[in-house]
């Protein structure tokens, strides 16, 4: 079938102002990982064990024993093509789909890395490496999740026989959430409360052996399953979220994973010299890949949306000739390029994030924790903005595409629904806000004394310009100027910071001032977060770049990030009075204008991301653009369509066409 849309596609290619195949690069990173990526996703494309166009149409266990094949079939392709790590990791990434590798790869092995001293690395890590067991991470519980302090599992050490004992004391403790746990994992990190000669000692970290590794039966005084089936067709359903509880199950004392927490056979708890939050570290480790992640799945709703707003045409034209194709309408843009600006904003900030994390490790091997909480706070704050800001995109992405955008062949609601936990796991996004802004509220308390703020909060030494400045953007072009546009960002956090540390400090308690102002600062550590996505992506438009108009292209974007932001925060810039509403004004102008530079380079800042079809998974973001043959070919194949008339029918239709025979006779 010959179809005008796939013309567009291909028109509004030959408009782009730059070169895609150098943007491709500086998407991937390097040559080298754009060559990675694109191998692995054409390879995944490729191989027919991986297609997923049924997933939402399967029934849970057969979509379970479905990923099961798959994982058990990325593991036989990596090891057949002897896949480096970087490989392996990418290849199971362009599988898309929710699986127990990832809490064995991703949370399992990082626990034992982290938290095991030498020995117990050199012990468990191999067998990890070659799977002769598979683990998982369970510190959720059925009452507690985002406390991690009030976990109720116990791991109580018992000097007569040299083990510990795991135990779930209530219903509340049985573990609850973890991913990999309900029906695969043979072994798990418990975290639970060491208590040793009568005492509670905090929370670690034990390796617990669940399932025999000869039948895969669970293990004397362990009860295990899955916790149930989660939102939405398909998406986190491949997972086996599971729940476990231990019945006073016996593991050795080496178990526990003693880095910063030895227990001697006698059941002395020495602690080595580190802060105890060194515990938490496979989550901030995990956070950190998050904000990586947010960028993946947010240019894939965005190039779906994209391309298909070139191809969609709408009204505009009087005499049944063209119509006007969507992504036309300044509405449209304005709600899509911001969403295809964040997406890019996102990867370079996950980039740096990842530049971050790798630099404090390197200071913690070394034993200099200074950097530790602008960590925590980087990887917190960053992982719960992009998060939040990724889910609401895909719903956006879905309504930008009208009522195609809710067929499951659209690839969005799958999408959202597999995408939206991650506003929830790894910690709320709430409560990891709260955590900024108590990093926050102690930066500016200590500025008062003195101290010199350092790392992403260097901008607050500069409080009192901070607190004074007014913006002098007096035209539409001023505000192209990046120190306009960072002074504006960093003035607001600076003063909402401040602000809610001086009402904090009219309470009786700095806690009840915290629990008060818990709405204001959750609205300070996003400005915050802002400040800190703003300037990496001004950082990266500002080195060289090369390849022709890519430099351009990226300016442009992050002027719509920035300038974005400031109307959707008016009232924030507004309040503090860092801008007048007149500047605001100047900002939504150029902001217009830069939707018109985007309009023409939108498809391909899209191609730019490199996806291919298979990993897009959408009739609507097809790269060829056939978008209305596709629609129709995959309603064809829905199950519903097997037959011409529907089972039920004798059952269900026709006694109620009788009837309604019998009651118009009436
Ligand atoms: C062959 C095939 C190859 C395949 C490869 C496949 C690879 C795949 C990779 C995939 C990767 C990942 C997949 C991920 C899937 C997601 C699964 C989800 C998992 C989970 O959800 S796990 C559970 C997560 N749970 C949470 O996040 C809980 C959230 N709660 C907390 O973190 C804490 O309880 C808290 C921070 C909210 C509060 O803690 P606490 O009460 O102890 O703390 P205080 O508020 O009193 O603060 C005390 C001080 O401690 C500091 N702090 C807190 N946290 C940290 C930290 N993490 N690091 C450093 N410091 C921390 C505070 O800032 C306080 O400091 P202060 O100086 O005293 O102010
Ligand atoms: C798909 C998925 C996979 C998961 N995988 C794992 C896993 O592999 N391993 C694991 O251990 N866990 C896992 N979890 C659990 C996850 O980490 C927790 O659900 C998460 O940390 C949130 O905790 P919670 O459920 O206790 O939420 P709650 O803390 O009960 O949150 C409920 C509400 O209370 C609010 N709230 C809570 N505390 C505060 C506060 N101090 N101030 C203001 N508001 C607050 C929150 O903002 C939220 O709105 C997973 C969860 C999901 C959804």
């Amino acid at each position: 079938m010959v179809v005008a849309s796939v013309d567009n596609l291909a028109d509004e290619r030959s408009k782009a102002q730059f070169d895609v195949g150098a943007m491709k690069i500086v998407w991937a990173g390097s040559k080298h990982v754009f060559d990675v990526t694109d191998r692995m996703a054409r390879i995944v494309a490729s191989d027919p064990e991986f297609r997923k166009d049924n997933r939402t149409t399967l029934g849970r266990k057969e979509l379970f024993k479905n990923t099961l094949r798959k994982m058990a079939h990325v593991v036989k392709r990596a090891n057949e093509l002897r896949l480096t790590e970087e490989e392996a990791s990418k290849l199971r990434f362009f599988v898309d789909e929710p699986g127990y590798l990832d809490l064995h790869w991703g949370m399992f092995v990082p626990a034992i890395k982290g938290q095991g001293t030498e020995e117990q690395q050199e012990k468990w890590l191999p067998l990890a490496s070659r799977m002769e067991i598979i683990g998982c991470y369970a510190q959720t519980e059925l009452g507690h999740g985002s406390n991690v302090q009030g976990l109720e599992t116990t791991a109580t050490f018992d000097p007569k026989t040299d083990e510990f004992i795991i135990h779930s004391p209530s219903l509340t403790s049985y573990k609850w959430w973890p991913g990999g746990l309900g029906k695969v994992s043979t072994h798990v990190v418990v975290y639970a409360r060491l208590v040793s000669g009568g005492q509670e000692h905090g929370i670690y970290g034990f390796i617990v052996q669940l399932r025999s590794l000869d039948d895969h039966t669970p293990l004397p005084g362990i009860i295990i399953g899955d916790i149930g089936t989660k939102f939405g067709s398909g998406a986190y359903n491949t997972m086996d979220n599971g729940f476990v509880c231990f019945n006073r199950v016996r593991i050795p004392r080496n178990h526990m994973l003693m880095r910063f927490c030895q227990v001697t056979r006698e059941g002395n708890v020495c602690l080595s010299d580190v802060p105890k939050q060194m515990v938490y570290g496979t989550m901030v480790y995990v956070r950190q890949t998050i904000v990586s992640d947010a960028s993946w799945a947010l240019s894939r709703a965005v190039c779906i949306a994209v391309r298909y707003s070139a191809i969609r045409r709408q009204f505009g034209s009087q005499d049944r000739g063209i119509e006007t194709q969507v992504l036309d309408y300044k509405t449209q843009q304005s709600r899509l390029f911001p969403l295809l600006a964040s997406a890019y904003a996102f990867r370079f900030v996950g980039e740096w994030l990842k530049w971050l994390y790798a630099d404090v490790t390197e200071r913690l091997q070394a034993n200099d924790f200074s950097t530790l909480p602008e960590a925590h706070a980087c990887t917190a704050g960053l992982k719960s903005l992009t998060t939040s800001v990724t889910a609401d995109a895909i719903e956006e992405c879905r309504k930008l595409c009208g009522g195609h955008g809710y067929l499951c062949s659209s690839g969005l609601p799958e999408l959202f629904a597999v995408y939206v936990p991650a506003c929830t796991y790894e910690g709320d996004n709430v409560v990891l806000l709260l955590q900024v802004a108590r990093f926050l509220v102690k930066t500016v308390s200590r500025l008062a004394a003195g101290k010199k703020p350092v790392g992403t909060t260097t901008y607050m030494g500069n409080a009192e310009h901070l607190m004074q400045c007014k913006s002098s953007a007096s035209s539409p072009e001023d505000w192209l100027k990046p120190s306009v546009v960072l002074e504006a960002f960093e003035a607001r956090a600076f003063r909402l910071a401040v602000a809610c540390a001086r009402d904090i400090s009219k309470f009786s308690t700095p806690e009840a001032g915290f629990a008060e102002l818990s709405i204001d600062l959750v609205e300070a550590a996003i400005a915050h977060c802002e400040v800190i996505v703003v300037s990496r992506f001004i950082e990266k438009v500002q080195q060289d770049i090369p390849g022709d108009g890519v430099k351009e292209q990226l300016q442009i974007l992050c002027f719509i990030y920035a300038l974005h932001l400031i109307h959707k925060h008016s009232g924030e810039f507004l309040s503090t009075g860092c801008i007048t509403p007149e500047q605001a004004t100047l900002a939504n102008e150029q902001l217009r204008t830069l939707y018109g530079q985007v309009r023409p380079n939108a498809v391909s800042l899209v191609d730019a991301f490199n996806y291919t079809d298979h990993y897009l998974g959408s009739a609507l973001g097809r790269y060829d653009g056939n978008v209305y043959a596709t629609l129709y070919a995959q309603a064809l194949r829905d199950p519903l369509n097997d037959t011409v008339v529907p089972d039920g029918y004798e059952e269900f239709i026709r006694p109620v066409l009788k009837q309604t025979m019998r009651l118009s006779r009436l």
